[in-house]
């Protein structure tokens, strides 16, 4: 691989790939959390709950090291973000952000190939490699065929799943999803979130994701990160977070649990 500065893996790949130590997110006067510990490791998904305004997205960003926490610290990798030029932080992290935008035309595979950027060094283009790596990419969300066209052109759910796609290409140990189930049907959210659990079983890449939907959370995620909106979180295994008398407190609405087939459903009261 092309990459020009070293790469920013320790060698342990069971160590610890995310960190928040004491870690304080909020916005003017208002506190989403505070204090939070947390480790993910290799492997392991964590889904964030909350009602809307509750500080999710915020959270996230402060996750993906773009916004600053208020106080504490995460650590990627054993290191802090500063340690990272942003190409090796590319390279260890991605992120899904709830809406794309696309200022220019440009073709779906040019698109899903921005995924390989962090791995090209400065001066070189896509070998035919990334450009291999790029249309896997693109079968594995069903855009295959659709390589030539204009991003602009898409649909909300095809242009949802164009950015999976790019992400994937991009490869990265972490990934964080916001609300990664929008615009897409229901067949399309199931299978989006079983590419991010094979990413999680496969090779062993952690998974942080905001949904608003507390089954697919079940389904696809071993722990929960319960926000509330005034600095108190909860955090736990599934079993233990999404309860139905937990998730009622949560979103303020009464909920009931059922179970079929395996999984389970909460149903509004
Ligand atoms: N730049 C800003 N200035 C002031 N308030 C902001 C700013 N950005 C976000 N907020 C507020 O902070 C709160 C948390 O926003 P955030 O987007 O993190 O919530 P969320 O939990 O992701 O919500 P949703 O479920 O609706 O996506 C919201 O009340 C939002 O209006």
């Amino acid at each position: 691989m092309k990459t020009m500065e070293s790469s920013p893996l320790s060698g342990d790949k069971h160590a610890p790939i995310l960190q928040l130590r004491r870690l304080s997110v909020g916005i003017g006067e208002r506190r989403f959390c505070r204090d939070l510990d947390l480790t993910l490791r290799p492997g392991e998904r964590l889904a964030i709950l909350g009602r809307n305004g509750t500080g999710k997205s915020t959270l996230l960003s402060v996750l993906t090291g773009l916004r600053a926490p208020l106080t504490g610290e995460v650590h990627l990798a054993g290191r802090p973000y500063a340690a990272f030029s942003a190409r090796q932080a590319a390279q260890l992290r991605g992120w899904l952000p709830q809406a794309q935008r696309d200022a220019f035309a440009s073709t779906v595979l040019e698109t899903a190939l921005i995924g390989r950027h962090p791995h090209l060094d400065r001066w070189n283009w896509e070998t035919e490699d990334d450009v291999r790596i790029a249309r896997t990419a693109l079968t594995a969300v069903g855009l295959d065929g659709m390589e030539r066209r204009d991003v602009q052109t898409l649909s909300g759910g095809e242009r949802q799943r164009l950015a999976v796609a790019t992400l994937l290409a991009q490869s990265p140990r972490l990934f964080f999803l916001d609300e990664p189930s929008t615009y897409l049907d229901l067949k399309h959210q199931i299978a989006v979130l079983e590419i991010f659990a094979r990413e999680a079983r496969e090779r062993q890449a952690a998974v942080v994701m905001v949904l608003h939907e507390p089954a697919l959370a079940a389904r696809f995620c071993d722990r929960a990160l319960l926000m509330y909106g005034d600095g108190c979180v909860d955090t736990g295994s599934i079993a233990e977070m999404l309860t139905a008398e937990r998730l009622s407190a949560l979103f303020e609405y009464p909920l009931a649990r059922t179970e079929c087939g395996g999984y389970a459903g909460f149903i509004a009261q």
